[in-house]
């Protein structure tokens, strides 16, 4: 379980019995042809796969080159979430389980945990810090329309970590009838390669889409990285292709020298966090530090560990934009195209438009779109000199 020095399994004791038996079911239940087929119906006739590629006219005239959007935002509940929790909601199913528990920051993670549960039927129950509840508001209806029930978390930060923590706590006394449906590319073993192996469906269709519209592969890949599944998904399918390059982007908060970020590969150093050693945001002592972005996705001070491999080992570059070069791709791609983003997918965005000398002219570049700004309205408004 491990991504070059990064990984690992660093849980309480009590943990290692349903972890082992997530890795027997990863191993055994999704290779299996019915499993695979069971899930692929799901993507198709529920989620409403394929996700298209959308090329963008008016913003590629002014970049100079071809900018092409992968429509994540166009799924069943709005984001790339729902493609990792139906595979295992699927998968809990198989595995015996009666309901679901996951964390959630945004609040698309809980929604697209709700919807699966209700699919399959089954119960879920939601941990959202106190802090996003407040933020994220439309979510949270959404999910108890759903029928999931959400658990304000008090403790900590009152954002996601704290999300993540008690809901490892719950697991642990639950962990017979409840499956922990890890809402990101991170956690302990195997979850990191779970959610890629759930979320690989996305960079599978970009490659085969970007051959069949322009005959070539593109020069780069962009994706947001909160927790890191959108863009480990994406990233996934164009790994092997060397020529390819990967861009993750992280949230810089408000960008002022030494604030509080979302940014632990670019600003942070090496720890351990809800079981897995990964790059983090943390004070001298190893005390995790608080995060901060407009985007409550990103608002994680860790990373999926894979992320902080494909970092050390130079495959991938991450790099980072703040709130408001997000905000003004936020106003520039619903201007530009007719097309809401999410403020998190804002952040992969505004990296292109910021950085567009870095991209050779009539190139063809991809950004992932994890998610729609339906969510954001209410944060956007506040900044009123966009509208
Ligand atoms: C639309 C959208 N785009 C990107 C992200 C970042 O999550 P990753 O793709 O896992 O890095 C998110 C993350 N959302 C999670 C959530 O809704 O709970 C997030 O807050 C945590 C699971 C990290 C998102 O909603």
């Amino acid at each position: 379980g491990y991504f070059g020095k990064f990984g690992g399994q660093y849980v309480a004791e009590l943990l290692i019995p349903p972890l082992k038996e997530l890795e027997h079911a990863l191993k055994h239940i999704v290779p299996t042809e019915a499993f695979q087929k069971e899930f692929s119906d799901y993507l198709k006739n529920y989620v409403g796969r394929e996700s298209p590629l959308t090329h963008c006219p008016t913003l590629s005239k002014d970049l100079g080159f071809n900018l092409y959007l992968k429509r994540e935002d166009l799924n069943h509940t709005g984001s790339h979430k729902i493609n990792n929790v139906l595979g295992q909601a699927l998968l809990a199913k198989h595995m015996g389980k009666k309901a679901l528990l996951t964390e959630t920051g945004a609040g698309m993670n809980g929604v697209a945990t709700a919807t699966a549960a209700r699919a399959l039927g089954m119960d879920c129950i939601v941990f959202m810090g106190a802090v996003d509840v407040e933020r994220q508001s439309h979510n949270v209806r959404r999910m108890k329309l759903l029928g999931a029930t959400v658990v304000p978390v008090e403790s900590g930060s009152k954002t996601l970590k704290d999300a993540i923590n008690e809901a490892l706590r719950f697991w642990i006394k639950e962990q017979a009838t409840y499956h922990y449906c890890f809402g990101t590319a991170a956690g302990p073993h195997p979850f990191p390669t779970l959610v890629r192996e759930f979320q690989s469906v996305v960079g599978k269709e970009a490659r085969r889409q970007i051959l069949e519209r322009t005959g070539a592969l593109p020069h780069s890949v962009i994706a947001c990285v909160g927790g890191g599944s959108n863009a480990i998904g994406i990233f996934s399918g164009f790994i092997d292709d060397p020529e390819v390059q990967l861009i993750g982007v992280e949230a810089a908060g408000t960008g002022e020298e030494g604030c509080t970020n979302s940014a632990p590969i670019c600003l942070g150093t090496d720890g351990i966090l809800h079981g897995q050693r990964t790059m983090l945001l943390q004070d001298d002592d190893g005390q995790i530090l608080p995060s901060h972005s407009i985007a409550g996705g990103l608002d994680y001070p860790g990373v999926g560990p894979e992320h902080a491999h494909l970092n050390d080992c130079g495959r991938a570059i991450y790099v980072k934009v703040n709130d408001c070069q997000a905000l003004n791709a936020f106003k520039a791609l619903t201007r530009a195209e007719g097309i809401i983003p999410a403020l998190e997918s804002s952040h992969a965005v505004a990296y292109v438009l910021e950085n567009k000398d870095e991209f050779p002219k009539d190139c063809n570049v991809i950004v992932n779109l994890s998610g729609r700004g339906d969510k954001d309205m209410d944060i956007v408004e506040q900044c009123t000199e966009l509208f």
